[in-house]
């Protein structure tokens, strides 16, 4: 499936979002953090403003709900434009009801663990997603420290996708820069958000290009 790069429009300038879109015109998706100050201490964007974005940006959508409720509210997500539409397991009643609306309605479903939560009681319904992320920050802020103790489970949740056959993505989120994507890569991740190294870098697009390549060469 190959290395994915997707720029968190976290960091952007959100007055600017559709130019801050152009500026990573290389990478392959655009990840789009919605938080609603209740499953994390933080309050961005929501649907009018992806509705919007998916309109004005190239890239997919993926969309990543830090929020309370996603059981209600991510099939609008789909409708909004979402390319993919990620939930976190820690708030979802129904994972597998949720998965399968998101499919139905044409987008890829993704579940997000944060980085205490493990995959093991996961195992049986990775068959129903397309996606797993998995935080290596606390979800909530940008330009936070990556969580070398994520590691393991990336390997681990890599370990079970094989053992199943899956073709899924196993995504990465948060702290990812030139001094990390590799680790990340070599434990088996191939979609990989990242935020203030691609928006704080003098030029965004060659960050994602550079990122994109030590990926790459760490999974040669
Ligand atoms: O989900 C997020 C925070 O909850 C962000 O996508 C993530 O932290 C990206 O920002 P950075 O690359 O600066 O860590």
């Amino acid at each position: 499936m190959g290395i994915q790069i997707a720029p968190s429009i976290l960091t952007a300038d959100f007055a600017h979002l559709a130019d801050e879109a152009k500026a990573v015109s290389d990478a392959e998706w655009l990840h789009v953090d919605v938080m609603d100050n209740h499953f994390v201490p933080n309050l961005t964007l929501g649907m009018p403003v992806v509705e919007a974005l998916a309109k004005a940006a190239e890239q997919p959508l993926d969309c990543h709900l830090m929020i309370e409720d996603p059981d209600r509210w991510a099939p609008g997500y789909v409708e909004a434009g979402a390319s993919s539409v990620t939930f976190h397991v820690e708030a979802c009643r129904a994972p597998i009801r949720t998965a399968r609306e998101i499919r139905a309605k044409g987008a890829r479903a993704a579940m997000a663990l944060r980085p205490a939560t493990p995959i093991e009681p996961y195992e049986d319904m990775l068959a129903e997603l397309d996606m797993v992320l998995l935080m290596t920050v606390e979800p909530g802020f940008g330009g936070q420290k990556f969580l070398d103790v994520v590691l393991p489970k990336i390997r681990r949740t890599r370990d079970l996708v094989t053992k199943h056959g899956l073709d899924i993505w196993i995504e990465i989120d948060g702290g990812v820069s030139a001094e990390t994507i590799e680790r990340c890569a070599e434990a088996g991740a191939d979609v990989f958000v990242a935020g203030s190294a691609v928006y704080s870098a003098d030029n965004p697009n060659e960050m994602v290009n550079h990122l994109r390549t030590l990926a790459e060469a760490a999974t040669a």
